[in-house]
């Protein structure tokens, strides 16, 4: 058996005296979609950090495909295979779309784009950023300054973005936040479809969202994770319930 695409051992993390994550263990599998639950402050966008690289655990492992990637810098995790998004949107707003999802594909590429450059030239470059503007539905805002598109479709780019250098782990953080539901379903349909056969990982506070979405869902309070199941069993977990004071849960 293959090893999980991302394993988590005894991870810790603390800010001074604050101990915010808490001898977490967890392991995703290739090709879950796994989801992170949590009350505001649970630590669940520390995790996200601990996880790309931004944080550096204080105790405590990341692996990625069975390697040990604890204290590798972001860039150094994203060019093994991992992207993430973030909560608040990091698009560039005086660029069209085209430039923003070509400045993503060049990012991720990093150093083996001018190799890639060279046997591809920038014709290749061009075609693949229309490819993934068309997955995101943009192609008739192509041209379009980033800053005058709808918010939903700050946040399509924004996914567009994150997949754009064919990362096989995608991170997402709140995805749907602020959307209006019909939004919110444009967005879950497209989430599906660009992470078909890839790993997610997602953080979100619309439990719709999550699930509809998740095979499996952990939920962290505190800093610890209660509970990691499928849908079914968070859902009828008492645990969980009384930590969301039975109300979320219920009426997702
Ligand atoms: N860089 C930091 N320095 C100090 N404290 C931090 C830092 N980052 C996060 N924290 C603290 O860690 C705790 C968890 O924050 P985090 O943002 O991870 O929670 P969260 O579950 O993502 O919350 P939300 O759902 O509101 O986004 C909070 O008390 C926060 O103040």
């Amino acid at each position: 058996m293959s090893a999980p695409a991302i394993e988590l051992r005894n991870l810790e993390k603390s800010f001074g005296l604050a101990k915010i994550i808490q001898g977490v263990n967890l392991s995703i599998e290739k090709g879950e979609r796994h989801a992170i639950i949590g009350p505001n402050g649970a630590g669940k966008s520390t995790l996200f950090n601990l996880i790309t690289g931004k944080y550096t655990p204080t105790a405590g492992q990341v692996l990625m495909h069975g390697e040990d990637v604890s204290g590798m810098k972001p860039f150094q995790i994203n060019r093994k295979g991992l992207s993430r998004s973030f909560q608040i949107t990091n698009i560039f707003h005086n660029m069209t779309v085209f430039e923003n999802v070509r400045c993503g594909l060049l990012w991720s590429m990093g150093y083996k784009y001018s190799f890639w450059h060279m046997i591809n030239g920038q014709k290749a470059l061009t075609e693949k950023a229309d490819e993934i503007i068309e997955q995101i539905n943009l192609t008739s805002r192509r041209n379009m300054v980033a800053g005058a598109l709808a918010y939903a479709e700050q946040r399509a780019l924004e996914i567009g973005i994150t997949i754009a250098g064919g990362a096989d782990i995608i991170m997402l953080d709140e995805p749907c936040a602020g959307m209006s539901h019909s939004e919110t379903e444009l967005i879950v349909d497209l989430i599906r479809k660009v992470t078909e056969g890839k790993t997610l990982i997602i953080v979100e506070h619309d439990m719709g969202v999550i699930f509809d979405l998740a095979d499996k869902i952990s939920v962290l309070v505190y800093g610890e994770i209660i509970e990691s199941d499928t849908p079914e069993a968070v859902r009828a977990s008492v645990a969980v319930k009384e930590a969301y004071l039975g109300t979320t849960l219920e009426d997702a």
